[in-house]
This record gives structure tokens, sequence and C-alpha cells, in this order.
């Protein structure tokens, strides 16, 4: 089945990063995706790269697949006027639209999965968005509740799963339980064997405080929540260790000893992720019944159609989501 890939914010730059990763398809063995919407967007985005760009509307997802050689295979006629820099109530219209339909095809088994370009959450929040993010979103889809939709980042250097993802800082401490430890790395487990060929992944699990939390003088959340849900798990034979400080953990000589780390908030996971790999970094959902995955990067409004954005994590996510959906396939 060819991939879906939904626009984005058209005002952003997933249309020139997904344009992109078309032109070098062939380059990049990427296998034959569509976009779902967005033609004149599209063309807009290639203009401003100075690519000449074919595109074939298509009626069905499998008509991508004897297109997508020749032109960028685009599904339907919803669009917008192409306003790069400049996002709009139409540009998150058709954002949402585009998401909605590619996430319906994965779960038709139509698309062999979806890749999300990047949306600002708080424009499509205008529209009728009423999730935190494009995870919970896909969730809600799929009928998974949010916890068991897990946001894992994904490159070459490491991955990384934040146990708490878009929440205030403060409200952190409360939300990191045993109960939310032990589920979300039970589904990290079953993830990395379904979908990366790890069958017994070792998980490295960081702790909140300092230092994780020094005996608790410095917290004692590292010690009296943490601690209990990774002896559990290893009860359950698991290879889980921890809880790490998290500020060693990303060293080289460390990263060699885990397969992922999940860590106990969103800055704690996506820094490192970003600081090694953020030009090759994936944001993949672990726990749905479809494929997901996604850039790491978001909208960048300020440099959009000033051909300044590089399309290596685009690239990626879409060569991660053929190569998932085709060890699911096995
Ligand atoms: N998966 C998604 O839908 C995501 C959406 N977002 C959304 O994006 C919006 C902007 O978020 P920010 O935190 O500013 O993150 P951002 O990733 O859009 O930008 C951060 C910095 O990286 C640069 N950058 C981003 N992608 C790049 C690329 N491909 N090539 C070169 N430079 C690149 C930007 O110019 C900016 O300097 C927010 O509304 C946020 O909600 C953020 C992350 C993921
Ligand atoms: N910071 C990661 C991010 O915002 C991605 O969120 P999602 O839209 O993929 O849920």
């Amino acid at each position: 089945m060819p991939l879906a890939v939904s626009l984005g914010d058209p005002a952003g730059i997933a249309p020139e990063v997904i344009v992109e990763a078309w032109v070098r398809r062939e380059e990049q063995g990427l296998a034959p995706f569509f976009v779902v919407g967005g033609a004149a967007v599209l063309r807009a985005a290639a203009a401003s790269r100075g690519l000449d760009l074919a595109v074939a509307r298509i009626a069905h997802p499998q008509d991508a697949l004897a297109t997508f050689a020749a032109a960028l295979p685009v599904l339907g006629d919803e669009d917008c006027e192409p306003s790069f820099g400049e996002p709009t109530v139409d540009g998150a219209r058709l954002a949402l639209h585009s998401l909605t339909h590619a996430t319906q095809l994965a779960l038709s088994g139509e698309a062999g999965a979806v890749v999300t370009g990047p949306i600002a959450k708080s424009k499509l929040a205008g529209v009728g968005f009423t999730q935190p993010g494009q995870t919970e979103f896909l969730a809600d889809a799929c009928g998974v509740p949010h916890e068991d939709a897990v946001m894992m980042l994904a490159g070459p250097s490491l991955r990384t799963v934040p146990l708490t993802v878009h929440e205030a800082l403060s409200a952190v401490p409360g939300l990191v339980t045993r109960e939310l430890i032990e589920r979300k790395t039970r589904i990290v487990a079953l993830g990395l064997a379904r979908d990366f060929g790890l069958a017994a992944p070792r998980i490295a699990i960081t702790g909140l405080n300092p230092h994780a939390g020094e005996d608790g003088r410095m917290g004692t959340e590292d010690r009296d929540v943490i601690a209990p849900a990774i002896a559990a798990l290893r009860a359950e034979g698991l290879t889980v260790t921890g809880p790490h400080p998290a500020d060693a953990l990303f060293a080289a000589h460390e990263r060699t000893r885990y397969d992922v780390a999940l860590c106990m908030y969103h800055d704690q996971a996506l820094i490192p992720i970003k600081t090694l790999d953020f030009d090759q970094g994936v944001n993949v959902t672990l726990g749905l019944p479809i494929v997901r995955t996604s850039p790491d990067h978001g909208t960048a409004f300020a440099i959009a159609g000033k051909h300044k954005a590089s399309a290596g994590a685009m690239i990626a996510a879409i060569r991660m989501a053929g190569e998932c959906a085709a060890r699911r396939s096995l």
C-alpha cells in the first residue's frame, strides 16, 4: 500500500519538505507515497525551491503506485491559497482535513501508514482540533486511550520516549505514577519488537530529579515511584534499568547501553534527540493499530518558502513509515 502523507500547516515548511522528499525519492529509496490535498500549495512550495514539480491528481490511493515514479500523487481537490509564513484559517482547515483523511485511509488499509506534516496546534485549535497534539488525535481516531498512544523520537544516535508530553512542567511530578511508567514501558517494549525488530529491547528509565533524587535528598519520586515501577517491570521479564540521572544518560558511552530511554517529561526526551539528530529525527507513535510517523520538527513559519528548510527529517519519517509498514505486513 502507498503511504498517506498529510500536508501539515500549509503556511509552514511541511509542503516544501514533502516536495523535496518526492524529488529525492529514488536516491533515498522511498516507498511510494501520496499527499492528501494541497496541490496548489505543493506547486508553490516547489517553485519556492526552484523545483519543477509534476503533480498528478489521483482519485484513489492505489493510483499513487502507478504515478509515483513520474509525478507527486495528490489525492483530492481540497486546497488553499499559498501563504508561506502566514498561517490562515483556510490553511488550518486544509491541514485538519488532510490529517483526518490520511488517518482514515491508514485505518481502512488503503494506505500502508500515515506520515503527518507538522501543524501548529494553536492554529488548528481554532478550527475544531480539540486534542493537545496529533498523537492524541490519532489515538482518538484509532479508539485508543491517550496514554496508550506513546510518542517516541527516533534518530540514528538514540531513541527517547517522553512519559508525560505536552504538560506544564509544574504538573509533571503529579503525573509521574507507577501505573503510567509501567503501562508506557510495556507499550514501548511491544512497539520496538513489532515495528523495529527488537525482540527484547533494553529500556533505560530516567529519574525525575537531579541525580535521580540522591536517595531522597533532592526529591522522592525517583525512590518512591520510579524505582518500584522498574522493579515490577523487571519482575515481568523486561530489560529495564534505572532510575538513571538524566544529565549523563545521553553521553556517547551511555547510549551504547540501551535501545530506548524513557524520560519523565517532554524536554528531557526531546532536547537530546534534537541536539544529536535534528535533521534525521522521527516522531513515531507506538501502541496504535496503524503506523504513524512524522518529522521531529515543527512548522518553522519563519523560514517557510525561503528554501532554508532541510527535508532530512521528513525523508527519515517517510523511510521509517515504509520500513515499519513492511515489517507489519510480514
Ligand atoms: N509534529 C508536529 O506537528 C510538531 C509541531 N510543532 C509546532 O510547530 C510550531 C513551532 O514550534 P517550534 O518549537 O518553533 O519548533 P520548530 O521545529 O518549528 O522550529 C524550531 C527551530 O528549528 C528550525 N527548523 C525547524 N525545522 C527545520 C528544518 N526542517 N530545517 C531547518 N531548520 C528547521 C526553525 O526555523 C526554528 O529555528 C508550534 O506551533 C508547535 O506546536 C512542533 C513540533 C512538532
Ligand atoms: N514536541 C513534539 C510535538 O509537538 C509533536 O506532537 P504531535 O503533534 O506529533 O503529537
